[in-house]
This record gives structure tokens, sequence and C-alpha cells, in this order.
């Protein structure tokens, strides 16, 4: 039996960063705190943030946590780290000052670029090399966007004297003193530099993406030693690292080919496991790598969709029709049921299986009837067609009785009018586990694993405990006109429907 003791999770995510102190080996959580920052939108499509604000919301809830632990510092064995994913950093290596704020991976600013490769024909290499589609979302666009914006980042770069990070690694920078400048496998394959099969930097691509290679980190285990921090007033060693849709797949024990996880938050990302080989999909999903352990790589397809509870905070912030995300689902159930709006939510463009950038978000179906509750229900419902669009990708590349259970986690999946619509119109039962906070949990595991505190992952699998199923209640032929709607809707959508 492992031994016991804490272990702090860090989520460092898009809308808030939170922290998570688990006990071992049971990891329960026993302590948490949270806080949000601001999202800067300074053009149309464009999100960024500010790195001063990563950096101190994770200080001051790693901080928040160990305290309503009561516990020291010194107490805490490792820290886990996950991160929202491609968002990119570059910063001096000798002040590790941030060159720009981060570009956040929702940001399209480089759309007009990532059209440019694929009408030269690039696509399938990349594709062969990282999985991944060329898409303004992954880091590589990003980087060149910077070292070409401002003055003297691109000879800087050239000299050695900018890093580029995605956010664990800028944290971990900061939290080594500048001593670690590492990231782990999961979150390289984000970046579109890495290749996934071999599981290193491709020079190829750095040169296709004008990426200077010396600025890249170097690449261990998502369990491993990411050296030690002193700034919580105890050293701590960083023993664990992964992208948070990662790390909710290891938190929710997808351990097994076949498996399958979906995260709400911002957006909502599915990921199948698919074992110890990469599986190439026909249907525009991404491949890319599940997790990284004793050098063994775990594979996955992923479906990204880039707006999920951020269609909520649309409610909230952009019509002002709730005061709360926790009361979208409440108006929602007060939407007439026979008339039926879909919103399209492409925010920021569309993700799986569409990627299209350009594409922006329209409603359809409005009436003189249509009111907030109807507005509140299409946001929710947008949620549930969506991963419908992704499963059915799914399906489609690996055959039906794919993701036949759903695994869900994320802040979105409080909300039960959310969750029974999502089992509604995918005609497959939704399972919520009891521990909602699965990233938390997956980077605490990573982490407790590097520590020998954790049981191995078959133990650790049936840990896994439902606290609630939602199974199917609509009847098909309602089904089917919903989603033949939301269909149509979308075809309307697109920037080039043709
Ligand atoms: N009860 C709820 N009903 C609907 N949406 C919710 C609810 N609670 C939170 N959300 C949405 O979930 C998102 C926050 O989830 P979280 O997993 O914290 O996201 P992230 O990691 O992207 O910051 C927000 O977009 C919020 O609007
Ligand atoms: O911060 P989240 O939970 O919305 O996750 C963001 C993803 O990692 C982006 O790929």
């Amino acid at each position: 039996m492992p031994a016991e003791g804490h272990i702090l999770a860090l989520d460092q995510g898009t809308t808030s960063t939170r922290a998570i102190i688990f006990r071992m080996p049971d990891l329960m959580p026993v302590a948490s705190a949270q806080q949000e920052f601001a999202q800067h939108y300074p053009q149309s499509g464009w999100v960024e943030h500010e790195a001063e604000d990563l950096w101190e919301t994770s200080l001051a809830v790693m901080r928040e946590a160990i305290g309503k632990a009561g516990l020291e510092p010194a107490q805490i064995a490792g820290i886990g780290i996950a991160n929202q994913r491609e968002t990119t950093l570059v910063w001096d290596r000798r002040t590790g000052r941030p060159i720009h704020r981060a570009i956040v991976w929702q940001d399209r600013r480089t759309a007009a670029t990532c059209a440019g490769l694929r009408e030269a024909a690039h696509a399938p290499a990349v594709a062969a090399t990282t999985g991944l589609l060329i898409d303004p979302y992954f880091s590589a666009t990003k980087i060149a966007w910077m070292l070409d914006a401002v003055p003297g980042a691109r000879d800087a770069a050239e000299r050695g004297e900018l890093a580029f990070g995605t956010v664990d690694t800028f944290l971990l920078w900061r939290l080594t003193a500048g001593r670690v400048h590492a990231t782990d496998a999961t979150n390289a394959a984000r970046t579109m530099l890495f290749d996934i099969r071999t599981g290193a930097w491709d020079p190829a691509m750095g040169e296709l993406f004008r990426v200077p290679m010396g600025m890249l980190p170097e690449v261990r285990d998502c369990a491993a030693a990411f050296g030690s921090t002193t700034v919580l007033g105890a050293a701590i060693p960083v023993l664990g690292i992964a992208g948070d849709q990662q790390a909710a797949t290891v938190g929710q024990a997808c351990f097994q080919p076949g498996m399958m996880k979906s995260t709400y938050g911002t957006g909502c990302f599915a990921l199948l496991n698919t074992g110890d080989a990469p599986v190439a999909s026909r249907h525009r999903l991404l491949t890319t790598i599940a997790y990284q352990l004793g050098g063994k790589r775990t594979y996955a397809l992923e479906g990204a969709i880039f707006v999920a509870g951020a269609a909520v905070q649309w409610l909230r912030d952009g019509l002002g029709i709730i005061k709360d995300a926790a009361e979208s689902g409440a108006l929602a159930a007060q939407s007439d049921p026979a008339g039926r709006l879909f919103l399209v939510p492409a925010f920021v463009g569309l993700g799986v299986p569409h990627w299209d950038a350009e594409a922006r978000g329209t409603i359809h179906g409005l009436t003189r009837a249509s009111g907030r509750a109807d507005f509140a229900r299409a946001a929710l419902e947008s949620v549930g067609y969506q991963t419908r669009d992704l499963l059915e990708a799914m399906q489609a590349d690996l055959g039906a009785g794919t993701g036949a259970v759903l695994r869900v986690d994320g802040g979105m999946v409080a909300s039960d009018w959310t969750m029974q619509f999502l089992a509604d119109i995918l005609g497959a039962p939704v399972d919520r586990p009891t521990i909602r906070e699965t990233t938390a949990l997956g980077a605490a595991y990573l982490a407790g694993l590097q520590a020998g505190l954790c049981p191995e992952p078959v133990e650790f699998a049936a840990h896994w405990q439902l606290e609630r199923r939602f199974t199917p209640a609509m009847a098909e032929p309602e089904r089917a006109a919903a989603y033949a709607g939301w269909r149509r809707a979308v075809q309307r959508t697109l920037s080039d429907p043709g």
C-alpha cells in the first residue's frame, strides 16, 4: 500500500485558476481555492491573457489551499500541474518577463497564415508528424506571430535569448526561478511542432512555422521530476504535468483503449483512448498524446469544440440575461417546448469537424415570441449538438459503439438540465462522477504516482465512482428532427458552405 501524504494540484484553466489538495493514497480532495482572472479581447477573434494574472492567481490559490487544508508547506509531497493547452507565452530568459500577453488557444489572429499553409499543401505533412490540422488553435503560428509583431523579437529568439512555453512551462519557469525550462509530452503535442510518433521536436515543423528550435522546452513524461520550488515557503518538488484535457482523461481513469471522457469548461474536449498506436482520423478529429508514462506514449483521438461554457458566459456577460451560470438551466426549462432556437456559437470559428476559423456565430429560428428562456435553452443545447457532431465523427472513424457511454466533467456538468439534454440528443447514457474536478484529480494522480504515493492505474481506475447517470428520455423522432435543425443551422453558419 502506498504511503500517506498530500499532493497539491494546480489547474490553470481558461477562465480561472484552481488549486486542490488531495490526500494520498485515497485521492480525496481536502481543500481547494479558486480565482477568476480577466479575459482580453483586443479585436474580433483575438483572445489574450495577462501572463502575470496566470502567475499571481496560481500563487494565490496554492497558498490559500494549503492554508485551508491546515497544512504546513513542507507537508506537501509534490505538485501536479494541469493547464489550458496551446496558449502561448514567449519570455526573456534573462528577466523572465513575457514579450507580449499570452495568446490564448481560442485566438484566431493567425487564420490567414494557416489558410496560406493549407493552400500550399502542407496539411498532409503536418498531420503525419503532429497529428493536427493546420489551424490557429495550436501554438506554432501564435509563436511566429509574436516574433514578427514585437520589434526585435525574432532576432532575439534566433540568438537564444527568448524562451517559449505553454502555460505549464511558464509557471514551471517561474516556480523554479528560471532553473527549469521543460514541458510534458501532452502539452508538446499541442504546439504543432512535435512529432507525436517519436516524441521529439521536429525541425521540419520548426522551419515550416518559422519557429527557432532553441526556444523550445525540454520534453518529459507526465509523471517526472520537474525540479523544485521554494515560492510556497518550503522546497516542494513538481512531479506531474499534463494538458488539462489529458489530465482529465487520467482523472476519469480512461486507461483502456475505447474509453472516453468529455470535459465541459470554456470549450468542450472529448478524448478517446486509442492505445499505444496513433490513429489517423478520416473525419477531421485530432490525433494526440493521452499521456506518457515511463517513456511510453498512449494516444487519443480528440474532438475539440471551442465554445461550451463560454456560451453560458455570453448569456451572463454579453446579453446580461442571467446573473450567474447556475441560473441558465432553470431559465432554459421555462422555454416554450414547441419552439426551438438554434444558436451556433462560432464566436471564435468552429472546431471539429468543420475547422472553419472564419465562421462567426448565428442564431436561427427567431420569432416574435422568442425571449430570454429560448436564448438560454439554445446556448445549453448547442453544447449537446456539438458533442453529437464530434461523436459522429469518432464513430465514422472507429465504428458504431464508440463512446457508448460518456464520462463527463468540468464546470458545466453542474447543470443537470444540460446533461439531460446531452443524453437525449446523443441517445446514449452520460455518466457524471462523484469527483467532478477530474482535471485536478488527474494532475494529482500523476504527481502522486511519481512520489510513490498513488496506486497503479488499474487500482486507481477501481476508485472511479458514479454520482449520477443521465439516460436518454427523448423520443427518436424528436431527436432526429432537432439534430436535423442543428445541421441546417450549422450549414448556414459556415464561411464557405459549399
Ligand atoms: N451550473 C452551470 N450551468 C451551466 N454552465 C455552467 C455552470 N457552472 C459553470 N458553468 C460554466 O462552466 C465554465 C467553467 O468551467 P471550468 O471547468 O471552470 O472552465 P475552464 O477550465 O475553461 O476555466 C464557465 O464557462 C461557466 O459558464
Ligand atoms: O481551460 P479549459 O478547461 O477550457 O481547457 C482549454 C483547453 O485545454 C484548450 O485546448
